[in-house]
């Protein structure tokens, strides 16, 4: 099936003193959904952001709130984040005991369930929870910060998860995020993408030049 690629930025790469007004920059320049990296600390060595500043985002766009929790527990957090405004909320299978009944829990919430894949992690996780996801992340870098390298090998990844989701009939989105410029976006959306994360990729050159990134990391 082909489909429309996707731009998530990832506002890890914003300027946080002027958060509202970079979401509403990046929707004005044409981004399809905005990805918000939410850091713990403890899951991963970086903090970010929690559910009152997801809250405040909202009024600054309409567009998809793509939340990618990296915190652990994660189970206890769902409702805050849900309540805040996300319209998709991806978990790590290892952020809680229970990944099954995780996507329940956010599905029960009236949210679309993702199930993100670190680079050590085989697409074969996802084999009891295809019935069930809206979205796949495959993580290209390990998570954490931004600005890292591409790692390659999950090029692979990213087709065993098309194939999987080919296979299942189902309407699921396959997300690649981390190291995502002019140079591996093309060989991601090759290897079976079609949401496309990029943080440094979209803010880099400021402002004025969210538009022609966007445009560009999508192929055109
Ligand atoms: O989840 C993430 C890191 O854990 C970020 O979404 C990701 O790293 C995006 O940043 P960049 O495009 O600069 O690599
Ligand atoms: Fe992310």
């Amino acid at each position: 099936m082909t489909r429309p690629i996707l731009i998530s930025p990832s506002i890890l790469s914003a300027d946080f003193a002027r958060l509202g007004e970079e979401v509403r920059a990046i929707d004005e320049a044409g981004c399809d959904w905005i990805h918000i990296d939410v850091m713990d600390g403890h899951f991963v060595p970086n903090i970010t952001i929690g559910p009152a500043v997801v809250k405040a985002l909202r009024p600054h766009s309409q567009k998809p709130f793509d939340v990618h929790l990296m915190i652990s527990p994660v189970d206890q957090y769902l409702d805050a984040f849900a309540q805040a405004g996300a319209d998709i909320i991806t978990v790590h299978p290892e952020a809680g005991p229970h990944i099954h009944r995780t996507v329940q829990h956010i599905k029960s919430l009236g949210v679309k369930a993702g199930v993100v894949l670190n680079p050590g992690t085989p697409a074969k996780m996802l084999d009891y929870l295809i019935d069930d996801v809206d979205l796949i992340l495959v993580m290209s870098v390990n998570p954490g910060f931004g600005g890292q390298s591409f790692i390659e090998n999950q090029l692979r990844k990213i087709e065993a998860c098309a194939k999987m989701i080919e296979k299942s009939g189902r309407d699921i989105r396959l997300q690649v995020d981390g190291g995502i410029d002019l140079n591996t976006a093309p060989r991601a959306i090759a290897a079976g993408a079609d949401v496309l994360v990029a943080g440094t990729a979209t803010f880099r050159g400021g402002p004025s030049a969210y538009a022609d990134n966007i445009r560009q990391l999508r192929g055109g």
